[in-house]
């Protein structure tokens, strides 16, 4: 039912997981617990239905885990796309609620990490404003939330030639700060969403906090994805220097909305490592060798060589 794509080993190399390959794939994962850990990065079609989100995600992280992965990524919207401004807003709920209670029992049930791309909190002052945040929530391998980021820019974009048009300040308060980067089993994690992407100023800010591998959880529209996202995600990946790593939202969600896929995983040169394709959910299963980042940036010292703000900041004196 799911593509899964794995790449083990420092050779970027897409092995498509045919029956044929899972023992293999499956030693090769166990020999991999000696080297280094595995990421999963996922995409999913998620509908107004949340209890049907929630089976395809579950089901998601229990392939990971049994593939071996230490820390599995979901995408923004992985609880719910809803097809309306107020069916987005009545599914919402609170982090207390019973969407989140359910994904701390999976990740502790099954001893791994979560990245929870985007979900749709309700904002500490629902009962007045009827707003809420797009919130990517870290969950460690006891069940605990450890991060809470909420996305700081938001997605007010009208291109009528590409037939886009949304206003997510419609229904979402901007968040107010970044997160410090968040010690995983697979390294410091630096936390974006989606349309955050598109800022490099976030990403640089979480290099400069310690960040080893950034992720964009998305639900990048068709027209923006095939135009923007690859360069988009390699450009952060090289500029600092980390893994990006961006699980996706893929295929039509309802009758008005659909979205690009390609949930991708980048190396610290900015060399993709693995696609997960525009057609159907699936996931990829990237290694996360940490001593690649090291070498980059030995290599190429792009942080020591940065200038201070106050020279990017000369032209305003003139
Ligand atoms: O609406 C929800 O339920 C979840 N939120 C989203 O899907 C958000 C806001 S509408 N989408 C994006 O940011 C797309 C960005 C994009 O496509 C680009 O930067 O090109």
């Amino acid at each position: 039912m799911f593509t899964i794509r794995c790449i083990v080993g420092s050779a970027a190399k897409n092995l498509a997981l045919l029956p044929a390959f899972r023992q293999k794939i499956k030693l090769q994962n166990r020999m991999s617990s000696s080297s280094h850990p595995l990421a999963a990065v996922c995409q999913l079609t998620a509908t107004p239905d949340k209890e049907a989100n929630f089976s395809v995600c579950k089901q998601l992280v229990e392939e990971a885990k049994e593939r071996g992965a230490a820390m599995v990524f979901l995408p923004e919207a992985f609880d719910y796309i809803g097809s309306s401004r107020e069916e987005t807003l009545s599914l919402s709920e609170s982090l207390t609620g019973d969407t989140m209670s359910r994904y701390t029992q999976l990740a502790r049930k099954l001893d791994v990490w979560l990245s929870l791309g985007g979900f749709h909190e309700r904002g500490h002052d629902w009962e007045t404003d009827r707003r809420i945040f797009n919130s990517h929530i870290i969950i460690n391998d006891k069940g605990d939330i450890v991060s809470v980021y909420r996305k700081s820019h938001l997605f007010d974009v009208e291109l009528p030639e590409k037939g886009v048009s949304l206003k997510e300040s419609a229904f979402t308060i901007p968040g107010p700060s970044l997160m410090p980067p968040v010690q995983t089993p697979i390294g410091k994690v630096g936390l974006g969403i989606c349309y955050d992407l598109r800022f490099p100023e976030l990403s640089l800010a979480l290099q400069r906090h310690g960040a080893e591998i950034l992720t964009y959880p998305s639900a990048f529209t068709v027209a923006t994805g095939a135009a923007h996202w690859e360069v988009l995600l390699r450009a952060r990946a090289i500029e600092t220097q980390c893994f990006v790593l961006a699980a996706a939202q893929v295929g039509q969600h309802h009758e008005k909305r659909s979205s690009y896929g390609h949930a991708l995983a980048v190396d610290p040169w900015g060399e993709v490592l693995s696609d997960c394709g525009g057609e159907r959910p699936g996931m990829v299963l990237v290694e996360v060798d940490l001593e690649k980042i090291s070498r980059t940036r030995r290599n190429m010292p792009v942080q020591q060589h940065r200038r201070d703000t106050a020279f990017y900041h000369s032209l305003a004196q003139t």
